[in-house]
């Protein structure tokens, strides 16, 4: 093995020779860089890391595109780009957050530019609010001081206390500064439930009435939502204030999965660990898992969520099978 001192100094004089590497990306290739000024979300690499990883999403993905597209256009933004998304328990909302976050921070969740808040994990105690509020904002603009890209996911949006919520609006608003730091590049993504049944039910109404999933457009769930969610103010929604002051930029719904993309799910999960696809675990796999409503059966009722779980379990059992037999 060749000493680090060694290998830093080859390096060190193959760059000086040949004038290839700048300091910069000599430096970011070691250590995690803020992305530079011109850097964008670029929309067809998320197209295709869409396309391969999130499944029958076909509105939250055209949704997440738009807002690629429309960040991508514009060179000084006026405010944070600020994602809602919506859906039941397992349907990718986390995975989309994720999958964008990576566009413009390759590492993803453990970037340290990418920060992701699980409001019954991190604000659990009413009674500390204050404090959290405090925290919060210092820790949302040291973090947009150091990378103006910061990207800040925050998970059981419908559980944050709305005194944080207060806290957070400052940042997404369209002040240009506050406090001496412009948030205009930085990106807020929101994860709830809310309204996921109202979600589910224009899904239901389609499949009922023949129509297909992919017939199923923004504007059907949006006109459904807003009048059941977004101006109801008695339904109890956490962004209202949010809403009222057109803080969120996309409002990204997600459907409820089917047995056939619970099925891609478990042959993804089967890859990523490197295994062959088995399509007669597929089938065992699936029927495990429960699926509403009572009488068609349609949709996974915990989404994809549960499939690592079950596989898991499935192996250990093959593997006990197997020395039992041995
Ligand atoms: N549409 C999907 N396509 C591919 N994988 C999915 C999809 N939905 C869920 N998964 C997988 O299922 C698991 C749970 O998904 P995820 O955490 O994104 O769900 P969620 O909608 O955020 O759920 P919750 O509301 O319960 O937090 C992850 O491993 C994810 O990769």
């Amino acid at each position: 093995a060749l000493e680090p001192l060694s290998v830093g100094l080859a390096i060190g004089a193959a760059s000086a020779l040949t004038g290839f590497l700048s300091y910069p990306s000599f430096y970011c290739s070691y250590v995690e860089c803020c992305p530079g000024e011109g850097q964008r979300l670029n929309a067809s690499a998320l197209r295709a890391q869409l396309a391969a990883r999130l499944f029958g999403q076909h509105v939250a993905r055209d949704v997440a595109l738009r807002a690629a597209a429309g960040a991508a256009r514009r060179r000084s933004p006026r405010k944070a780009l600020v994602l809602s998304l919506h859906g039941w328990g397992g349907t990718g909302k986390n995975l989309l957050s994720q999958i964008v976050a990576e566009q413009l921070h390759p590492a993803g969740l453990r970037s340290r530019f990418v920060h992701l808040f699980v409001a019954t994990l991190h604000f659990p105690h009413r009674h500390l609010v204050r404090l959290y509020q405090e925290q919060l904002q210092k820790w949302i603009q040291g973090n947009v001081s150091a990378c103006p890209h910061s990207v800040f996911i925050f998970d059981e949006m419908d559980k944050l206390h709305p005194g944080l919520i207060d806290a957070i609006k400052p940042f997404l608003d369209y002040y240009e500064q506050v406090n001496g730091v412009s948030y205009n590049k930085a990106v807020f993504i929101f994860l709830s439930n809310a309204g996921a049944n109202l979600i589910n039910q224009v899904a239901l109404d389609f499949w009922r009435s023949g129509r297909q999933r992919e017939e199923i457009q923004l504007k059907d769930l949006e006109s459904v939502l807003s009048v059941g969610v977004f101006n109801n103010k008695n339904s109890g929604l956490w962004h209202s204030s949010l809403i009222e002051k057109n803080l969120i930029d996309y409002f990204v719904p997600f459907l409820p999965l089917e047995h056939k993309h619970v099925k891609m799910c478990i042959r993804a999960e089967m890859l990523s660990r490197g295994h062959p696809v088995d399509e007669k675990v597929v089938e065992e796999v699936i029927e495990e898992m429960t699926f509403f409503p009572k009488e068609e059966k349609i949709y996974s009722d915990k989404g994809c969520k549960t499939v690592q779980a079950k596989l898991n379990f499935h192996w250990d059992a093959v593997m006990r099978d197997a020395k039992a037999e041995s």
